[in-house]
């Protein structure tokens, strides 16, 4: 499902965020990556979402090498595709059901067909009462909550999640593995970027864990290589 061979990522200006990282992500498989601030987390998502390119070495992402796919395939490729990263800001100048909306617009669905996709994801997040409700009016898990229901609106078969418990409170952030639990359990692949060790310790996966861009181990039931 993703497969990374040799991967090298330089970002212009010389820096080396990622160094000969090679992996392999089966279909339905859940997999943390751990690792310092700056460890490269967030580049390797980025990669997968075709967001950045490998400089270079192959990235595989259901069959497509991310190194070399046209630009007009990415939107098709991100389809397929939940995005849960930190920087993906919620809008504060339309309802939550409109958030979660947007992703269908953009890909031109029936709008009755998309109403009851929205309503779907909401439910699967616990949001469907509040559809109505600004996410300014939300507290920080169901704003945390909103982003997935947006992730997941799509029907993806990979959710790639960057930090999603990073400003939660232990409660909120038990949910928010418990709804990727199970999402997992329908077979979705995720990749979730943590450090929260409570998190790994709860939701037991293999962890890819990076060191200045370099894989350090891959360990089975455990957080922290
Ligand atoms: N667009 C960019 N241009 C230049 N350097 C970048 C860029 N994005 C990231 N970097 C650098 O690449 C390295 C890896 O960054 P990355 O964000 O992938 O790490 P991270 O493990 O996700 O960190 P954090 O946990 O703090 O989010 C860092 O040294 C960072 O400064």
């Amino acid at each position: 499902m993703i497969k990374f061979n040799q991967v090298y990522k330089r970002y212009p200006g010389g820096h080396e965020a990622l160094k000969n990282l090679s992996f392999e992500v089966a279909e339905g498989e859940m997999v943390y990556l751990t690792g310092h601030s700056g460890a490269g987390k967030s580049t390797l998502l980025k990669l997968v979402a075709a967001i950045e390119r490998p400089s270079s070495g192959g990235v595989l992402v259901k069959g497509q090498n991310i190194r070399s796919i046209k630009s007009a395939a990415i939107p098709h490729l991100r389809r397929n595709i939940g995005l849960i990263f930190q920087d993906h800001k919620l809008l504060f100048d339309r309802s939550a059901f409109d958030n979660v909306m947007l992703p269908l617009q953009i890909c031109g669905f029936d709008h009755r067909e998309s109403a009851k996709r929205v309503r779907a994801a909401l439910d699967k997040v616990g949001l469907l009462d509040r559809e109505k409700t600004n996410p300014i009016a939300l507290s920080g898990g169901e704003q945390q909550r909103l982003c997935i229901a947006r992730a997941i609106v799509n029907r993806p078969t990979i959710l790639l999640a960057d930090e999603p418990t990073g400003n939660l409170d232990t409660e909120y952030s038990n949910e928010i593995m418990n709804i990727f639990k199970s999402f997992h359990q329908v077979g979705v692949t995720l990749l979730i970027s943590t450090h929260d060790e409570g998190i790994l310790r709860q939701f037991p996966a293999r962890a890819l864990h990076l060191k200045k861009g370099e894989l350090q181990a891959a360990v089975a039931g455990s957080g922290q290589a």
